[in-house]
């Protein structure tokens, strides 16, 4: 006897009006970084496992010199196939944010492409990442997608963590940290993650202005 396999049930698009509360409240002054609930399980266990079949590498342990050293405990690959599921998020989150920028009477930011993607790999017991900025090379808006594990991520005032305030990274949100550019400033908020207690898979998002966009 065949079987019929049913094609997937599509699942409901993730709220642009969400998105654009959350964009519009990174604009407020003093704000850093702010999350919000995006992705159900289903689309993120199949974005876990793509990610999880990618060519890691371990990061270097420390990056910059001397007071300006950065400690990084995770495996990273920039590796992304253009034709995956991955690559897939990235081009309908890039719709989803010039959805939702287009119903702010003042957008922060112009619709970015998100033309860096990095996926980071920290397994139960790392240490994380120290207090850093992101590279200047990224512009206007910083993506986290969490896919999976439990960590935490504040966001600070400098290299030692002073005013550290803890914004959610659970599997499924989405962390939205400003760049220079956002909202006319150049701010680059300092932040890092820590407390990884369960295998952490994480997708960056970024706009790099040194490649093609
Ligand atoms: O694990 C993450 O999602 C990002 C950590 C981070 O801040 C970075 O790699 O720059
Ligand atoms: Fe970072």
């Amino acid at each position: 006897m065949k079987t019929l396999d049913l094609p997937e049930r599509p699942e409901p698009r993730p709220d642009c009006g969400l998105l654009a509360c959350a964009l519009d409240e990174l604009a407020r002054p003093g704000r850093g970084a702010v999350s919000l609930p995006w992705l159900a399980p289903g689309r993120l266990e199949r974005l876990r496992r793509a990610a999880a079949r990618l060519p890691f590498r371990r990061a270097r342990a420390r990056v910059g010199e001397a007071e300006r050293t950065v400690f990084q405990d995770f495996e990273i690959t920039l590796d992304v196939p253009q034709d995956g599921l991955l690559r897939r998020f990235a081009d309908e989150l890039e719709a989803d944010l010039a959805a939702a920028l287009g119903r702010l009477e003042r957008p922060p930011l112009a619709p970015p492409t998100l033309n860096d993607i990095a996926v980071q790999r920290y397994p139960a017991g790392s240490r994380g990442i120290s207090p850093h900025r992101d590279h200047l090379r990224y512009r206007s808006l910083v993506v986290l997608l969490t896919l999976s594990g439990r960590a935490r991520l504040f966001v600070c005032d400098d290299r030692a963590g002073s005013g550290a305030e803890e914004v959610s990274i659970a599997p499924g949100r989405l962390l939205l940290m400003r760049a220079p550019g956002f909202a006319g400033s150049d701010e680059r908020p300092f932040h890092f993650l820590d407390g990884v207690s369960a295998p952490r898979y994480g997708i960056g998002l970024r706009h790099d202005r040194t490649k093609a966009p």
